[in-house]
């Protein structure tokens, strides 16, 4: 008596039918191998400019949660960018389901519990972000690796928020002040690779700078952030 065996493949396996990209080169996350990563040389430092005061948005676009920028200046140059100029234009995060594997990179084969995307585009050379997403040199991520610890203040003014965006598609607009730059770690120490995005449809347009820092985060922050992905109202 055999038993149907029906295998669902929902993920990667499947992304690469739909996304051509995804069997790319230059795909992202990666595992960070520390040991063969060569050092920084000469390279110019990372600089970044972020505006405070301005209505900002949080989406439930169906995975974890996302702040829109609405446009507002903002800069980030230097270090691997060239002579480029990039514009914040969202930031966002990725939990997993269980606690301390939420991370997309890992580095030296170690996940963290989360980590924080914050996306910007080449105004450089392109007109807008939907542009830039599809050049190879159209977008930077500053990806924010994330740990459980003290409570992080500036992150709790939008972890609060999450229950008013309980599903996908739902959006809160506040104008609180926050300064992304407090999202950032102290240590300013980064890996920098060529990659793609983490999810469809991975384009290979992005130049991934990894502070090597974690950024400490509340169990109580990481649970909102979990129940609030894990109970599937945002999916
Ligand atoms: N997770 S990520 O930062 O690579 C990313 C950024 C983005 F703007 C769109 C995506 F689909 C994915
Ligand atoms: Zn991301």
């Amino acid at each position: 008596y055999l038993v149907p065996v029906v295998i669902l493949i929902v993920g990667p396996a499947t992304w690469v039918e739909k996304f051509p990209e995804a069997r790319g080169t230059r795909q992202s996350p990666v595992d960070i191998v520390t040991s063969r990563a060569s050092s920084g040389g000469s390279a110019p430092p990372l600089v970044w400019r972020y505006s405070v005061n301005h209505p900002r948005s949080v989406v439930n676009p169906g995975y974890c949660w996302r702040v829109d920028e609405n446009g507002y200046d903002s800069e980030l140059r230097g270090g691997p960018l060239g002579s480029d100029v990039y514009k914040l234009q969202q930031w966002h995060c990725h939990w997993g389901s269980v606690n301390g594997e939420g991370s997309e990179h890992t580095v030296d084969g170690r996940a963290f519990s989360g980590e924080l995307h914050l996306v910007h585009w080449n105004t450089s050379k392109y007109n807008s972000f939907t542009e830039a997403a599809g050049q190879p040199d159209g977008l930077a991520v500053l990806g924010v690796l994330l740990m459980v610890g003290s409570k992080h203040d500036e992150l709790d003014k939008v972890v609060r928020l999450l229950p008013y965006i309980q599903h996908k598609g739902d959006k809160v607009t506040f104008s609180e002040p926050l300064n992304p730059a407090n999202l950032l770690p102290k240590r300013i120490a980064y890996w920098t690779y060529p990659g793609s995005l983490t999810t469809p449809p991975c384009t290979e347009s992005v130049t991934w700078i990894l502070f090597k820092e974690p950024v400490q985060v509340s169990a109580e922050q990481v649970r909102l952030n979990l129940c609030y992905y894990v109970n599937g109202k945002n999916v």
